[in-house]
């Protein structure tokens, strides 16, 4: 990002690497990682992040062939795991099942979430995750999940320190993020119609803490709003306007190999009074391809985690009269907050998970 006589130029998100964090004998290291997420949280929201020390990138290209496969499967067969014969959440979503700000999304997706002691698919978010029979998906995708939520704990406890927090201090936000209700989607996006001015996936944010998402190398699909002062460098995708949205740019997030895309959450909103921003993003994908297949993992807090701004935060807007909070932000419950998101967004029937 260049900067001149105010106008901000947004090129390219950071690329953060995690391997000093990771690597704990490396201390300059892990406090220039959690500088390094501290700055692209206050500027931007969303960066990339470099995990292959952490993962083989073989892994997730192993993760989206399976997911092909089961696209590929007639729809009667992908129905066997319909998300209404459990929650409304859990499960497969049809095509244009899934709803943002009121429209269709033009994608399919297996949704998957944290499993509870006590299922009960008459409560909403409560039921269980219906896998497909494919050999070796569900083996696979768990591994993949308990790597993201390694990765999550990793990533919240370099935050913590981006952010100043003291060690005490990241003792109590960790009892919030300890036992994290994830979520994972499994998407695959056909083309958009051209004559349809439609999305993909529509503008939102997302609801918790860090989504991790691994994507194939389809470009121009995935797109991130930077508001005004920022004027983009390119105009992604010939994008239709969308109402409601404040002025500012839309930018490509391709994928670059090694990485996931990271974004923040609208809890970190709140820990932070808005210091670090959650970011509108979207997908238009208008290629010719199948673009299969997006793999969002979303480390979340704890279920019955009150979220609340913490002190450090509080700290930094004392200090620095420029980040003073924007607005107040009172202390939620993370469940309550998902449980009232989820209601919106589906075609038919509740549930369902940005
Ligand atoms: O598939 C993508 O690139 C993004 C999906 C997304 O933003 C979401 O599921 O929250
Ligand atoms: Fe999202």
């Amino acid at each position: 990002m260049a900067e001149t006589t105010g106008i901000k130029v947004a090129s390219n998100l950071p690329i953060i690497s995690i391997a000093p964090w990771l690597n704990g004998a490396d201390a300059p290291g892990r406090l220039s990682t959690a500088a390094a997420l501290h700055a692209a949280c206050l500027e931007f929201g969303f960066f990339y992040l470099d995990i292959s020390s952490f993962v083989d990138p073989e892994e997730p290209e192993e993760l989206a062939k399976l997911a092909r496969e089961f696209f590929s499967l007639p729809q009667e067969e992908k129905d066997k795991i319909w998300l209404g014969h459990q929650d409304h959440a859990r499960g497969y979503a049809r095509l244009k099942e899934n709803v943002t700000n009121g429209k269709a999304d033009n994608h399919e997706a297996i949704d998957l979430y944290r499993p509870v002691e006590q299922p009960d698919k008459t409560k909403p978010l409560w039921g269980e995750n219906q896998w497909p029979t494919l050999p070796q998906f569900r083996e696979k995708y768990e591994v993949w999940i308990h790597k993201m939520k390694v990765l999550g704990m990793a990533v919240m406890e370099a935050m913590s320190v981006g952010l100043g927090m003291r060690p005490d201090e990241w003792d109590q936000l960790r009892t919030q993020v300890d036992d994290s209700f994830w979520v994972m989607r499994i998407i695959g996006y056909p083309p958009l119609p051209n004559d349809e001015d439609g999305f993909s996936c529509g503008a939102h944010k997302d609801y918790g803490c860090l989504t991790f998402l691994w994507a194939d190398p389809t470009r121009n699909a995935l797109q991130v709003f930077l508001p005004e002062p920022f004027v983009a460098v390119e105009n992604p995708g010939h994008a239709p306007v969308e109402e409601g949205i404040e002025r500012g740019a839309w930018i490509s997030a391709d994928p670059i190999s090694g990485c996931v895309v990271c974004n923040i959450g609208e809890m970190w909103e709140i820990w932070t009074q808005g210091l670090y921003k959650s970011t509108l993003h979207r997908v238009i994908h208008r290629g010719s391809n199948y673009r299969f297949v997006s793999i969002p993992f979303f480390f979340e807090p704890n279920f019955n985690a009150v979220v609340a701004p913490l002190p450090a935060a509080k700290r930094l807007q004392q200090d620095d009269s420029q980040k003073k909070p924007a607005g107040t932000y009172s202390p939620t419950v993370y469940g309550d907050f998902l449980l009232k998101k989820v209601g919106g967004n589906f075609a038919q029937g509740k549930g369902k998970y940005d």
